[in-house]
């Protein structure tokens, strides 16, 4: 199967990489083309622009940071449009709202092509094995061709129905996440300015009913001050924006979600937003009165 990946950020690196090594024929393009040689010495091929990548596959997943780049990359001069047409088909992985992705789908069925949403949970580890949760929506027959290369990027993949599902569903999700991960921060200041120790406060909870991937993952590395970006800070709270957002749709009141939100904000406002998006402890380490922001 030949398939063109657009975006070689964190994520599209590690999914196209894995592609390639599965043994797809990949073709791909990144805004900062330099990015693209990586892959290259991996067997894959080069597209100029992401209207060539079209131009030469059936198939074309994106994984890009944002909705602006999302609909930079399908309307802008040499984009997706230019070259998407009749038996061609558009998968965009990347977390965006459902307006984004209402829009780009409208724009690529206008021209003859099938789209696919697909966002995924799972970072840059589960990335790199194939174990991704796929939350897919859209057209039933892209979805259906695209089943060996969801086999090969995840662990699991659900199809939600119409356009915008899988979007609003990645958002839910990380909304949870993004507030989990101020609590874990807020009660590991609290130990620690209490006179406990953080590191028994973990052990304590992975023993209980809280426990859960993220809190062992991110955790100890907290503790050590070890930031390096698996999910970038600034993509979280992107993803709180866009969940708020839908809140404010559907008049749905979310304290907890619009707190954590503040955090990611604050730490964004210090610098941190390329940092992982547990590098909000910093902020929450500050205001628990240690001074130390
Ligand atoms: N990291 C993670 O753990 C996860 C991330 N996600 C989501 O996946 C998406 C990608 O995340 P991740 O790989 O971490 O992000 P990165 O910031 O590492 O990569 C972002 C990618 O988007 C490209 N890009 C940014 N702006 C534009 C633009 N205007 N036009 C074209 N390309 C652009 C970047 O290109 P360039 O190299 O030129 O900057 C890069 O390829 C995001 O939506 C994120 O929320 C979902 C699940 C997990
Ligand atoms: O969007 C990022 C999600 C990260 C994760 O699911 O671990």
């Amino acid at each position: 199967m030949e398939v063109g990946f657009l975006g070689l950020g964190i994520m599209g690196k590690a999914m196209a990489a894995n592609l390639l090594r599965h043994g797809f024929r990949v073709t791909v393009w990144n805004r900062t083309l330099a990015k693209c040689q990586e892959l290259v010495a991996l067997g894959a091929a080069v597209g100029e622009t992401p209207a060539a990548v079209v131009a030469k596959c059936r198939y074309t997943i994106a994984m890009l940071s944002d909705p602006s780049a999302a609909l930079s990359v399908v309307f802008d001069k040499d984009g997706v449009l230019e070259q998407i047409g009749d038996g061609k088909g558009y998968v965009d992985m990347s977390t965006v709202d459902a307006t984004t992705s209402c829009q780009i789908s409208q724009a690529i069925k206008q021209k003859g092509g099938a789209f696919v949403e697909a966002p995924v949970s799972g970072s840059k580890k589960p990335a790199e094995d194939g174990q991704l949760v796929i939350l897919a929506a859209g057209d039933k027959v892209l979805y259906d061709d695209m089943v060996p290369a969801f086999d090969v990027l995840g662990k699991k993949s659900f199809f939600l129905g119409e356009i915008g599902n899988g979007a609003k569903m990645k958002l839910v999700v990380n909304m949870i996440m993004g507030s989990m991960m101020n609590a874990l921060s807020e009660g590991l200041s609290l130990a620690d300015t209490s006179g406990l120790s953080p590191q028994t406060l973990l052990d304590v909870l992975d023993l209980g009913a809280v426990t859960n991937p993220m809190f062992k993952l991110k955790g100890p590395s907290m503790l050590q001050g070890n930031y390096s970006p698996a999910f970038p800070l600034k993509h979280q709270q992107k993803d709180m924006r866009l969940a708020l957002s839908l809140g404010d749709e559907n008049a749905i009141s979310m304290p907890v979600a619009a707190a954590s939100n503040e955090a990611f904000k604050k730490a964004r406002s210090l610098g941190l937003g390329d940092l992982d998006f547990s590098a909000v402890y910093e902020v929450l380490k500050g205001a628990g009165g240690s001074g130390q922001a």
